[in-house]
């Protein structure tokens, strides 16, 4: 599986502000949408393009629109915190939704919203969630995309552990990763270290 580390200073700026346990619910929403402007936009760094005669006022020459406008899918509740963010960069995009919850007892995720087109032959995926933990939340999206049709899907996340990148690798799904951070990797209750806590709780407050 591709895994690609977005690794820039201001990125990395970013993520540092969503790092520190210091930074309240506000500060930590808006690092979280200006560091998924940058992702988004890196992990779109090699969409196929077409061009059509666009009029300048002077001449007519090439202009640029995506080939495949993509289907945007937040993970909630803590992907929530990109979507506005992701589909402004590309207002072309439709959204859906899936919602899950880890159990705490088992860290499994537990499904509670699934809205997405039932078709989804041709159109690529972008999964919007700031944590890629153990991988059980995004192998059980990509199911759902891989159901519909979806073969070619890409997990937008700010922090990964190796134990999820494994989980995602292993799956054999058509999937590859752009992420801000590769972390050390998990504790007992499968959260990611150093990480930066609970990405829903931080964004939200607590369920
Ligand atoms: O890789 P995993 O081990 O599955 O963990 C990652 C999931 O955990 C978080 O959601 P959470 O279950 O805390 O729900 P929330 O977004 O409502 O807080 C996160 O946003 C992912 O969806
Ligand atoms: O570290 C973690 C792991 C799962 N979900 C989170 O929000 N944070
Ligand atoms: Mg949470």
């Amino acid at each position: 599986m591709n895994t690609h580390v977005v690794d820039h200073p201001l990125a990395a700026v970013l993520l540092t502000a969503m790092r520190d346990a210091r930074s309240d619910n506000a500060t930590f929403r808006a690092a979280l949408r200006r560091l998924t402007h940058m992702l988004v936009y890196e992990a779109m760094r090699e969409a196929p393009v077409e061009t059509f005669d666009v009029v300048t006022p002077i001449a007519t020459t090439d202009g640029v629109r995506l080939t495949h406008p993509p289907l945007l899918v937040p993970v909630l509740r803590a992907g929530l915190g990109m979507v506005e963010q992701a589909s402004s960069l590309i207002p072309q995009a439709r959204v859906g939704f899936v919602g899950m919850a880890r159990d705490e007892e088992t860290h499994l995720p537990v499904p509670y919203l699934e809205s997405l087109p039932a078709d989804l032959f041709g159109i690529p995926v972008y999964v919007l969630d700031p944590m890629l933990a153990t991988g059980g939340s995004m192998v059980h999206t990509i199911e759902l995309l891989v159901a519909r049709g979806a073969t070619d899907v890409t997990a937008v996340c700010v922090v990964a552990a190796p134990e999820g990148v494994a989980a995602l690798s292993a799956s054999g799904y058509p999937v590859r990763l752009v992420t801000a951070a590769v972390d050390e990797g998990l504790n007992e209750d499968a959260f990611i270290v150093p990480g930066l806590g609970d990405a829903g709780d931080r964004q939200f407050g607590p369920r």
